[in-house]
């Protein structure tokens, strides 16, 4: 049995948490960490086998893969404790590992390892294919509803008013490098792509606040010397944080699945 511990209790952690609890495959929960211990225990009577709430440090010692579902402010404690101790990082924190590289050295260091699960994402597998020779440009489009862009820090630090929106506002344009600073809670994702092809710097995007959708979406145009795609995902907000898609948590379920399967579909 893998031992899996969530570091982070919230809307991924407790989906996370409720597959691992049903799944089939080798895999057990150990344990979670939390922001607010008392909100942390409320939601862990939700599922059949509630398992300890502890630190950061019990639950790496509890665990041997550690899933990171915390805000992007906690990701260098989680992966410090995690691939210092030799053990497995599973994250969608995108935009905290690009800018942050020396994760790779110390998981190099002490023999760990990091999984960045595509999360609210696609396509990933044909941009590290297509890296192997060489890639030409990637741009990425993100549109969201306003719903889901009114608390990103940028937003809310350049007072940009979404309330009363009546048609689509370009919010960003720039690199994926400075997109995912500025919108680390949003376009982890842009991140992700960044770091799967030609890099952060090199990979446009684009962010649009649209009053007229309900899902968030997310366009993908990557030409190449083996191939030229566009690729697009439309995903269903969760209720708890509209900001983070349903298929983030199943991505990161997927992930974890490979990690003890005998068999492992896609790059
Ligand atoms: N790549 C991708 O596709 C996506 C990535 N993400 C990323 O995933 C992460 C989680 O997203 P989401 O579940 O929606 O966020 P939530 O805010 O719903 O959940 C985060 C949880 O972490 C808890 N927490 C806060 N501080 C710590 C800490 N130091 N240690 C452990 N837990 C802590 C919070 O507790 P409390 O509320 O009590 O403070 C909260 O329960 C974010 O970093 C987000 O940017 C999200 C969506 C898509
Ligand atoms: O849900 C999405 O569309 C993507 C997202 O929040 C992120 O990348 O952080």
């Amino acid at each position: 049995m893998t031992k899996v511990g969530i570091a982070g209790f919230g809307t991924i952690g407790r989906v996370v948490a409720r597959h691992i609890e049903a799944s089939e495959l080798p895999l057990t929960l150990a344990a979670v960490s939390a922001g607010d211990r008392g909100r942390a225990a409320a939601a862990m009577a939700a599922l059949e086998r509630p398992v300890p709430i502890v630190d950061t440090a019990e639950l790496v010692a509890l665990s041997d893969v550690i899933v990171d579902s915390a805000p992007t402010a906690a990701f260098r404690d989680i992966a410090t404790a995690t691939l210092s101790a030799g053990k497995t990082l599973v994250t969608v924190s995108g935009a905290a590992l690009m800018q942050w590289p020396e994760a790779t050295d110390i998981a190099r260091a002490h023999g760990g390892r990091i999984v960045l699960a595509t999360g609210a994402l696609l396509g990933l597998d044909a941009v590290r294919a297509a890296a192997v020779g060489t890639i030409h440009s990637v741009t990425m489009v993100t549109r969201k509803p306003v719903k889901s862009l009114v608390k990103a820090e940028h937003v809310v630090r350049n007072n940009i008013d979404l309330t009363g929106l009546t048609e689509p506002l370009k919010i960003f344009e720039g690199s994926a490098l400075e997109g995912a600073i500025a919108f680390p809670a949003n376009v982890n994702v842009a991140a992700a792509l960044g770091m799967a092809g030609i890099g952060p710097a090199r990979t446009q995007l684009e962010i649009w606040a649209d009053p007229a959708l309900e899902r968030n979406t997310h366009r993908i145009i990557v030409d190449s010397d083996s191939a030229r795609f566009e690729l697009s995902i439309e995903n269903i907000p969760t209720v708890e944080n509209p900001g983070t898609g349903r298929i983030t948590a199943q991505s990161i379920v997927a992930a974890l699945n490979d990690l003890v399967s005998p068999i492992r579909i896609g790059t």
